[in-house]
């Protein structure tokens, strides 16, 4: 078991550094850009079990929120739950067996200066059986926490000018944590937005 889980951390941190290769490209920066920065450094694997619920119409498994982080990567059991916004609408995000789900989260909306968006993202409850699903999310090297951060800087233009304000993670993670679950369902990048 243990060995399973860590050759899946091994794996998973692959995938991460070739999605952050791709994004990099996508964003038309060097292929190495977002990984030299460390974004594929600092992943933490968490696991959510969420029981069958006899009232499912009465709860929600997780409410509505975006990914505080850089990059999730997410594996699900075959007990579908997950819904994700969609131009006001929630979609149902069907697990499909041997696949991931790639969500982008905050702070990777706020450093490509929201070219990249974060994605809205809650999960059903459910009476058909138990779901389980284990998040992988980058959340940077450890040296993100005191740097300046905020939009890259080679995506900054007069005509593109930075939608966010420098600020150091440390401090985001700080505000994020004692701001009140409302001011927080929805985006954490609005917290520092210009
Ligand atoms: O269980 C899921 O599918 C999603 C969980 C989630 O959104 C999270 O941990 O941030
Ligand atoms: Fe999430």
């Amino acid at each position: 078991m243990l060995k399973s889980t860590l050759e899946y951390i091994k794996y998973i941190r692959r995938l991460g550094e070739t999605l952050f290769q791709l994004l990099s490209e996508a964003l038309g920066l060097q292929e190495d850009h977002l990984g030299s920065i460390g974004c594929a450094k600092g992943c933490s694997i968490v696991c959510h079990y969420y029981p069958a619920c006899p009232q499912p119409e009465l709860t929600l498994g997780v409410r509505k929120h975006a990914d505080p982080g850089i990059l999730a990567l997410l594996l699900q059991n075959e007990i579908s739950g997950l819904q994700v916004l969609h131009e006001g609408q929630w979609f149902d995000v069907q697990p499909i067996r041997g696949g991931l789900v790639v969500n982008i989260g905050d702070l990777l909306q706020i450093m490509s200066n929201d070219k990249l968006k974060s994605v809205k993202h809650r999960v059903a409850d459910n009476h058909v059986g138990r779901r389980i699903s284990v998040p992988c999310f980058f959340e940077g090297h450890a040296t993100f926490l005191d740097k300046p951060f905020g939009p890259i800087k080679e995506l900054i233009s007069e005509a593109n000018p930075p939608r966010y304000k420098e600020f150091r993670l440390r401090e985001y993670i700080a505000r994020f944590l004692s701001s009140s679950l409302d001011q927080n369902k929805d985006s954490n990048s609005s917290l520092i937005a210009k």
